[in-house]
């Protein structure tokens, strides 16, 4: 289970999240909708470790995550993606699925020198599971092409492998529908369903409500650093204050 109790944050002067609290459970797709600037990614960024709440606290299965540490919060199983995509533009695709595997045996000099037959053994296991991760994408074709010429939505999901690579718990969701066709958004959906169905818990900030209502357990808004409602997409559709906030909103 993962809690947000309380969470504020601030910058300078300004509040940024007030108290705001959430729980989601393993197995679940979690929505958090929201006007620009409401605090989202703040939110995002607490519980991915970027960001030290002023109080509050957030945990994972009654463990307090490391405020301020993002490698140790995805260490302890927590992965995000962001609203533009972090790739290497420049490596091919099956390079990029590479560089998102954990825990790679090659990594530490000790490793390379006295244990090379367990890093060798290491890395073509890492490599047979970026090829089934590609599969699953549907990105296999483009395994050897350069990451940088994969279209906006290919580049979205190719994060989302990445991530999945380091086997997460917890996936932190970033805008993954923003700018991507409608064919690929369904794709992401599919795998959201799958994610879930396999126990972890995802966080989504989303501005596309279909896909809030296709894929989320239940939704929490931001409204100004403010937890204004919380419900499943169809109690969120109805409450008049998000409708107001929110939803009524010129897109
Ligand atoms: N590092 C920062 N320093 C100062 N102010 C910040 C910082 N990060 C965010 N803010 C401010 O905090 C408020 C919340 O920003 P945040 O990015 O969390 O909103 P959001 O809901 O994710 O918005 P959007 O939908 O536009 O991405 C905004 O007013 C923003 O300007």
């Amino acid at each position: 289970m993962l809690r947000v109790r309380d969470v504020s944050v601030s910058f300078g002067g300004f509040r940024a999240l007030n108290a705001v609290s959430l729980e989601a459970p393993p197995a679940s797709i979690t929505g958090i909708i929201g006007p620009n600037g409401s605090g989202k990614s703040t939110l995002l960024n607490v519980v991915a470790g970027v960001y030290v709440p002023d109080s509050g606290a957030v945990t994972l299965n009654g463990h307090p995550l490391a405020y301020g540490r993002p490698e140790q919060v995805a260490a302890a199983g927590v992965g995000r993606t962001f609203q533009v995509p972090r790739l290497a533009h420049k490596l091919t695709v099956f390079q990029n699925m590479m560089a998102g595997a954990r825990d790679q045996a090659g990594e530490g000099v000790f490793n390379l020198f006295l244990r090379p037959g367990a890093v060798a053994r290491c890395e073509k296991e890492i490599a047979s599971r970026a090829e089934a991760m590609l599969k699953r994408l549907g990105l296999a074709h483009k395994a050897n092409d350069y990451a940088g010429s994969l279209s906006g939505g290919q580049q979205k999901l190719l994060t989302m492998g990445m991530l999945l690579m380091a086997d997460p718990a917890v996936l932190l969701l970033d805008e993954p529908a923003a700018g991507v066709n409608p064919v690929l958004i369904e794709q992401q959906a599919a795998l959201l369903h799958e994610l879930k169905a396999e126990g972890r818990i995802v966080l989504l900030i989303e501005h596309n409500m279909e896909m809030i209502a296709n894929v989320c357990d239940r939704v929490f808004v931001l409204d100004a650093g403010e937890l204004i409602a919380s419900g499943t997409p169809a109690q969120i559709r109805a409450d008049e204050r998000v409708v107001r906030s929110y939803l009524g909103m010129p897109a």
